[in-house]
């Protein structure tokens, strides 16, 4: 997205009921991931709000509804992550609406009437073609187009962006991030797949294996997290962004646990950084977490990986949208 679109989004509502009511233009999805095919609804969103003078709206779901009704491990983006992404396609505002139990009870032909129509005032709405909504799911394109027609109402309907030779879709980069392979995420993200958190003490071993590692505690616990492996990363911490080599997993060499730690040694840094906030964008999968028969096999596998990742990340340094 162009940098010049770039704007705040000026208001955030939790409610569709607290939206003013004023002419609109929304799109409506869950947009979790804020993929490739999302950016694309809401660049058409943004044109034809635009061009039909009409406030610009992205209605969504404070929880993703598949995490509640279809059993999903985990999601792509957070709340604020997703508000941050939409911040960047220039939309004014954004509906978070709580995908509670009397809202999952309405139906499909309600939610049109009530929610887009009454309380959003939408005179133009745009969804993908697969998009489904209302009580039991049964709502589909086709039966929105025909009630918004109905009421002098307008749907734009956007084909599925291909990546790979198939529809981008969020399952599809949740599946491809829980088994490590960042990399096609990238591709159907558009960006690099990010983690946030805080830098907290580990068991001080890192510096001793001359490796120094930054603990990241990621505080959100719906938050996918690649698969156990060792990823290229570049991390953005203080500001500064920063090459570095990621493990995540369980450190079978060292120590006899199965809680699931991230850690990141920085490339060419050496600064205290504990209680800070780093993020972390996978830009490539090394290899497998591995039980190395001692720590002095370990650290020479790490120097491997470094070498690997800056080979790696130099030759991703100049392509525009993956550093942030
Ligand atoms: C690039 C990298 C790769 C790693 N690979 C492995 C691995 O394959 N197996 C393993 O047991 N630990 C691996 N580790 C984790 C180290 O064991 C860990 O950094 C060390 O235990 C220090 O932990 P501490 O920060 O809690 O002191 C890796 C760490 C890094 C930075
Ligand atoms: N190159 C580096 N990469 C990551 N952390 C570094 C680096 N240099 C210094 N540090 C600091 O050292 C800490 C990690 O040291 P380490 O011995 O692995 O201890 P811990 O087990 O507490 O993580 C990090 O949290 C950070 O504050």
């Amino acid at each position: 997205m162009a940098a010049e679109s770039v704007q705040r989004v000026s208001s955030i509502y939790l409610s569709s009921s607290e939206f003013p009511g004023i002419a609109s233009a929304v799109a409506v999805g869950a947009f979790d991931g804020f993929h490739v095919g999302h950016q694309r609804i809401v660049q058409e969103l943004v044109d034809c709000g635009h061009k039909a003078s009409l406030a610009t709206v992205i209605y969504t779901f404070r929880r993703n509804p598949k995490l509640t009704t279809r059993g999903i491990q985990g999601l792509l983006t957070t709340n604020s992550e997703r508000v941050e992404l939409a911040e960047k396609t220039g939309v004014e505002s954004i509906v978070l609406e709580d995908f509670s139990a009397r809202f999952q009870g309405l139906p499909a032909e309600a939610f049109v009437s009530e929610i887009l129509i009454s309380r959003l005032n939408a005179g133009v709405v745009v969804i993908g073609r697969d998009f489904h909504f209302g009580k039991g799911r049964t709502g589909n394109a086709e039966m929105m187009s025909r009630i918004l027609d109905n009421a002098g109402r307008r749907l734009i309907i956007v084909a599925p962006v291909m990546v790979d030779g198939e529809p981008c879709s969020s399952s599809i980069i949740r599946t491809s991030i829980a088994e490590g392979d960042v990399e096609r995420a990238a591709r159907l993200l558009g960006r690099f797949y990010s983690i946030e958190g805080v830098i907290v003490t580990g068991n001080q071993m890192g510096g001793r294996l001359g490796f120094p590692t930054a603990n990241v505690e990621v505080p959100d616990p719906v938050k996918l997290l690649p698969g156990n492996g060792v990823y290229a990363v570049r991390a953005v911490v203080d500001g500064a962004i920063v090459n570095g080599v990621c493990n995540i997993g369980v450190r079978p060499t060292i120590v006899a646990a199965s809680r699931r730690t991230v850690e990141v040694h920085l490339l060419d840094f050496d600064r205290q950084v504990y209680g800070h906030l780093v993020s972390v964008q996978f830009a490539a999968r090394l290899r497998e977490e591995v039980h190395f028969a001692s720590p002095t096999a370990l650290v020479k596998q790490i120097s491997r990986d470094v070498l690997r990742a800056r080979v790696i990340l130099g030759s991703v340094g100049g392509r525009q949208g993956m550093t942030k």
